[in-house]
């Protein structure tokens, strides 16, 4: 994985110093079960058509901190409000802008796959205009299973229903919790270009949660990093890249001998290797800091207690 792949640079105007009011804000959010402290002090902001991926360890608080976001859950204190509303108090119109996939399976197993989307999309009826069943099967490649009996289909199909159901209401923000999970290949490639399309088409913002950088990396125009109820950083993919590490790795062979060099300037070094030594060259390889190597590096500097808390240049873009 190598984040000099990265979305398309129209994404920048997303986000940072962007003139449209968030979608969702936090301040200082905290959540407390019990006596355990699972949240201290989040702040968080989303904007219209931004893909924000939230990144942490297991127990790091993500899903705590999306359910809060979604009005599932109350918080201990802080404020918080998404879609100009607090959650705590959303009525159904607030509820209808709103897309959620849950990150565990809600059982319709009798119901078939659009008979259930059909009722659904009842409810959105007096609040927005809804996908029909059809359009969304279509939409995540369940077309041939609307007769379907839920509790047939394969759990990666469940999973693309979830995703459907998430959508109805054609919504202007997405909460997506490990959407993919259990997807194939193919599925999780054809989701992707469904959220690129949903979000550069229809400026639905999406906080997602994933275990899988790859996908971050693909989907998300700036990355949170959650690690013990704290955001660690908070960046496109590149500052959060520069913060870990300046440096490429270039591997090549010399004569069929290999060698492996760290340098800051890839381009010049590469140019000088052939300079130097012409067609001796071999196997070039070029690779710039992976979103892995960024992710484990900010979370092994938290848990080392050498990091608390993102940078304070990325801090005052969220307040
Ligand atoms: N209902 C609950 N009651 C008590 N503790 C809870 C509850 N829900 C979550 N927790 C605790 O809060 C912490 C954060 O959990 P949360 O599910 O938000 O983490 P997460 O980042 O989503 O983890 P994962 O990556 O494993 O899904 C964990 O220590 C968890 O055990």
């Amino acid at each position: 994985m190598d984040i000099t792949h990265r979305k398309a640079a129209d994404t920048s105007e997303k986000g940072r110093g962007h003139p449209a009011t968030p979608v969702i804000q936090t301040r200082d959010l905290r959540m407390r079960y019990g006596t355990t402290d699972v949240l201290h002090g989040v702040d968080l902001r989303v904007h219209p058509g931004e893909v924000v991926a939230l990144l942490g360890p297991n127990g790091a608080g993500k899903t705590t901190t999306i359910e809060i976001l979604e009005g599932f859950r109350r918080r201990s204190a802080g404020e918080v409000e998404v879609l100009g509303a607090d959650p705590d108090h959303g009525d159904d119109a607030w509820l209808a802008r709103i897309g959620i996939v849950l990150q565990s399976w809600r059982d319709h197993g009798k119901w078939r796959a659009g008979e259930l989307l059909d009722h659904l999309h009842r409810f959105y009826v007096p609040f927005r205009k809804p996908y029909r069943a059809d359009e969304l099967l279509r939409m995540v490649g369940l077309a041939d299973r609307a007769d379907a009996v839920i509790g047939t289909l394969s759990g990666g199909q469940r999973r693309r229903l979830d995703v459907a159901i998430g959508l109805v209401g054609r919504p202007e923000l997405l909460f997506l919790d490990e959407p993919t999970v259990g997807f194939d290949p193919q599925a999780r490639r054809d989701f992707h270009d469904l959220i690129q399309s949903l979000s550069h088409g229809q400026d639905t913002a999406i906080l997602l949660t994933t275990h899988d950088l790859d996908e971050a990396e693909r989907l998300a125009d700036r990355i949170v990093i959650l690690a013990g109820g704290r955001i660690v950083a908070d960046g496109t993919a590149e500052e959060l890249a520069a913060q870990v590490s300046s440096e490429s790795e270039v591997r090549y062979t010399l004569d069929g001998v290999p060698h492996t060099k760290s340098v800051q300037d890839a381009t010049t070094y590469v140019r000088e290797l052939f300079a130097e030594h012409g067609d001796t060259v071999g196997n070039l390889q070029v690779r710039a800091v992976s979103l892995e190597d960024v992710y484990v590096s900010l979370v092994q500097e938290y848990e080392s207690g050498r990091r608390t808390q993102p940078p304070a240049k990325l801090m005052e873009v969220a307040r």
